[in-house]
């Protein structure tokens, strides 16, 4: 079966869903089946937090969701998503920026915006300081790096944003400023879907918490008595 990459131009799918998934395997040059999803809606604005063993299929989701697989695996299945824009948010923030060019002026050429809004998207985040928005992301330490690479994802408006590990190499300090960000500088109907071995996220920011084992996908239910988060 070949994959089925249908995307609408603009919009949500049916339902107000950002992305849907059915049948959806990725399988190894060999055959050998990596991550096997028969069924998956994500709603615009969801916080989905995934997490599971290492190597159970959670980055290869995001690839997933990205529409994006690495070299020699293969997909098969219908991948259905609303948008055509992506934000990524890497395990350190310098790997979504130019290492060497100045933060500010960066910014506003990667996603078009104004120099006043690139300011207040870096102001949201915390890094008000015009010195840093003249350095180069090279010179800024990891948890400024990974502000600023949310301020990009935020600024770039995208529907869906993916972070892959997005805390892991922070102290737990700089760790819950950026959840905090999160929570409060992703717009309302900005996805966001994390991928993260920490359960102080999946604590801190699921509004719904998947889990993968052997690349099999199950939902946690929230627990009872626990309030949805809108
Ligand atoms: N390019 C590839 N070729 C072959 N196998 C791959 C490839 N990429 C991933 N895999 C295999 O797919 C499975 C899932 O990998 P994945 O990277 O998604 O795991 P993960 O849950 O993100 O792991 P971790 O938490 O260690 O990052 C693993 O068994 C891995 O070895």
């Amino acid at each position: 079966m070949s994959p089925s990459l249908t995307r609408a131009s603009s919009g949500l799918l049916e339902d107000g869903r950002c992305i849907s998934l059915r049948g959806a395997r990725v399988c190894a040059g060999d055959g050998r089946r990596l991550l096997s999803i028969e069924e998956l809606d994500v709603a615009a604005g969801e916080r989905v937090v995934v997490t599971g063993p290492s190597g159970s299929g959670k980055s290869l989701l995001l690839s997933t969701l990205a529409g994006r697989w690495p070299a020699g695996l293969r997909f098969t299945g219908e991948r259905r998503a609303s948008f055509t824009r992506l934000g990524t948010i890497p395990q350190r923030g310098l790997d979504a920026l130019h290492p060497l060019s100045p933060l500010g002026r960066q910014l506003r050429k990667v996603t078009g915006r104004r120099p006043d809004e690139v300011v207040s998207a870096l102001a949201a985040v915390g890094l008000t300081d015009p010195d840093l928005r003249r350095r180069r992301p090279a010179e800024l330490s990891g948890g400024q790096a990974q502000r600023a690479a949310v301020a990009l994802a935020v600024l770039t408006g995208a529907p869906l944003v993916l972070a892959d590990e997005p805390t892991s190499a922070l102290d737990h300090e700089a760790r819950d400023r950026v959840l905090e960000l999160f929570d409060s500088v992703i717009g309302e109907q900005q996805t966001l879907v994390v991928v993260t071995h920490d359960p102080a996220v999946a604590e801190a920011l699921a509004t719904r918490h998947l889990t993968l084992e052997a690349g099999v996908l199950a939902e946690i239910p929230a627990r009872s008595g626990e309030v949805a988060r809108p």
